[in-house]
């Protein structure tokens, strides 16, 4: 297969802030406002990015239309698979070009986006290439009045543009998460990526180009929220469908922006997951395994376990046990040797994460661990670490135990019965995931199903198999995707009725 291996972007440069342009209709296209982005790890600008303006959105919009009714649009089943497995290819050849990019946005240890965030943007594209492959319709052969028959079958065509809007914990994961289905499905698509990490995703335009992607098939807009790309994706016309990962309140003012144009939506927002330890589990286990899941990427992940509800004859145990895990993790520069914790995305997030560390000891917690920021030398001292942070003593009204707060920190909270815990648990407005420790399959079955959540695990967190349904329930989000899920909303039906 033939390619076109440049660097459009300038996304690898020898020198200086790299530039990231928007990538329109097959090209990195001049305009827009530069802003700059930040290394978490150390406050230093490494990059530019340049805000679209509406000109541009206008103009990866039309290119996006062409190539759905175009080149894109007419390319047999097997050829655009195999230009996906192509994708998932050329993201492992330039794997360190992205890792290094990733860990450039995010400050996040090395290891960390090497066995996770770079590796699942490859497989992300496989999956969804099989997914598109086994794909099966529905046939319903009918009796007629005249008493013939009729038979009615189902044929999937895509929804034509979709909107990306992704958030900045994970990248590349989230982003291709919903472009690989969107695109799959033969829809072409305009990714917005976080302002606050915009390299993978504008890396991922060079990929598509040096794979012989049809022009306007992926198109990349970058900007903000309100007033900005975000919101002249949001609210236009030509754009069918918007998938969204991030805050609840965003995806409330992305579904109030839809509305007028009536687009499908489908959103992963906002959680306060709780996990629930019971007296018979493998408590190094459950210590080993909430340790991974409240502090993993610094708690900026939306299924991390913001709540842990641990039955009382073990609290004591298990809190020692994850005050021991938190104290060993090591924070600093991505690249250093044995560092385990990276910074928040930013000053802004750190306030944020800093003010909740503060609202905890005013509305009565203990605090077990951390609680501020780490004293680091040399870079990393200006960059936007926070302590591993952990409570006790919380009443369960407190404003800690019930918003979102997307750091390290968790509260510990003993409960006594299963009705109890279950209830506790469910005490929330979100919905995303719940994490159940026990040996007792029969418990593990019956408090998973009781979870009001879009997944609950048991004696594990974060085991993903890309095949099931993932999303949220309640304020944490709208529908499912992963397997057929994603393949549902990226989609569309056209029954056909044929009278026999
Ligand atoms: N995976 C998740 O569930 C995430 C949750 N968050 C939560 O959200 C909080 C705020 O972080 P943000 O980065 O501000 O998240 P956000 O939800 O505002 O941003 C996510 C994406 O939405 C875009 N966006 C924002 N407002 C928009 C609008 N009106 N129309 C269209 N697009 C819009 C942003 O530019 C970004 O690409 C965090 O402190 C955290 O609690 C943040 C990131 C990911
Ligand atoms: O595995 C996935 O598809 C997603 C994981 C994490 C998030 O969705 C998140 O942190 O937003």
């Amino acid at each position: 297969m033939a390619t076109r291996s440049m660097h459009l972007a300038d996304a690898v440069p020898s020198e200086g802030p790299r530039r990231l342009r928007n990538f329109v209709d097959g090209r990195f296209v001049d305009g827009g406002s530069p802003f700059d982005i930040r290394d978490p790890a150390t406050g230093r600008v490494h990059a530019v990015a340049y805000e679209a303006d509406r000109a541009i959105v206008d103009a990866a919009v039309t290119a996006a239309r062409k190539a759905v009714a175009g080149d894109w649009g007419r390319m047999p089943l097997a050829r655009r698979r195999a230009l996906l497995c192509r994708v998932a290819d050329r993201i492992e050849e330039r794997f360190d070009d992205f890792l290094e990019a990733e860990i450039a946005d995010t400050g996040k240890p090395h290891a960390l986006a090497h066995h996770l965030d770079i590796p699942r943007g490859a497989a992300n594209f496989r999956v969804f290439a099989d997914a598109i492959a086994n794909l099966s319709t529905e046939t319903f052969e009918m009796d007629t009045p005249d008493g013939g028959t009729a038979l009615n079958y189902a044929v999937r065509k895509p929804l034509g543009v979709v909107g990306v809007i992704s958030p900045w914990n994970l990248p590349l994961l989230l982003m291709t998460w919903k472009v690989a289905p969107a695109m799959a499905c033969g829809n072409a698509v305009i990714v917005k990526p976080s302002e606050e990490t915009p390299s993978t995703t504008t890396l991922l335009g060079e990929v598509m180009a040096e794979v012989g992607m049809p022009d306007g098939a992926f198109n990349v807009v970058h900007g903000f929220g309100p007033d900005s790309a975000g919101e002249f994706l949001t609210s236009h016309p030509g754009i069918r469908a918007i998938t969204f990962t991030g805050e609840t309140r965003t995806g409330s003012a992305i579904m109030k922006a839809a509305a007028p144009t009536v687009k499908a939506l489908s959103f992963e927002l906002g959680g306060k997951n709780a996990a629930i330890v019971f007296a018979d589990a493998d408590m190094d286990a459950a210590v080993a395994g909430l340790a991974r899941a409240a502090f993993l990427n610094t708690g900026q992940v939306c299924l991390a376990p913001e709540r842990i509800y641990v039955e009382r004859p073990v609290f004591a145990a298990f809190v020692a046990g994850l005050k021991a895990k938190a104290e060993a993790l090591k924070p600093g520069l991505p690249h250093d040797d044995g560092v385990d914790l990276g910074p928040l995305i930013s000053d802004e997030h750190r306030r944020k994460v800093l003010d909740y560390y503060s609202l905890a000891v005013e509305e009565g917690a203990t605090v077990v661990t951390g609680g501020g920021v780490p004293r680091l030398s040399g870079e990393a001292a200006n960059g936007y670490f926070v302590q591993p942070t952990i409570w006790t003593g919380l009443p369960h009204g407190a404003r800690t135990c019930r918003e979102e707060i997307f750091g390290p920190c968790c509260a510990v909270i003993p409960f006594d019965t299963e009705e109890e815990a279950i209830a506790f648990a469910n005490d929330t407005e979100y919905g995303l995931a719940s994490s159940i420790w026990t040996q007792n399959l029969s418990r593990a079955h019956r408090v998973g199903k009781a979870m009001e959540v879009g997944i609950s695990w048991v004696n594990c967190w974060f085991l993903r198999d890309l095949r099931t349904p993932f999303g949220g329930a309640k304020m944490s989000g709208i529908g499912r995707e992963g397997g057929e899920h994603s393949i549902d909303f990226y989609s569309e039906p056209t029954n056909i009725c044929i009278k026999l």
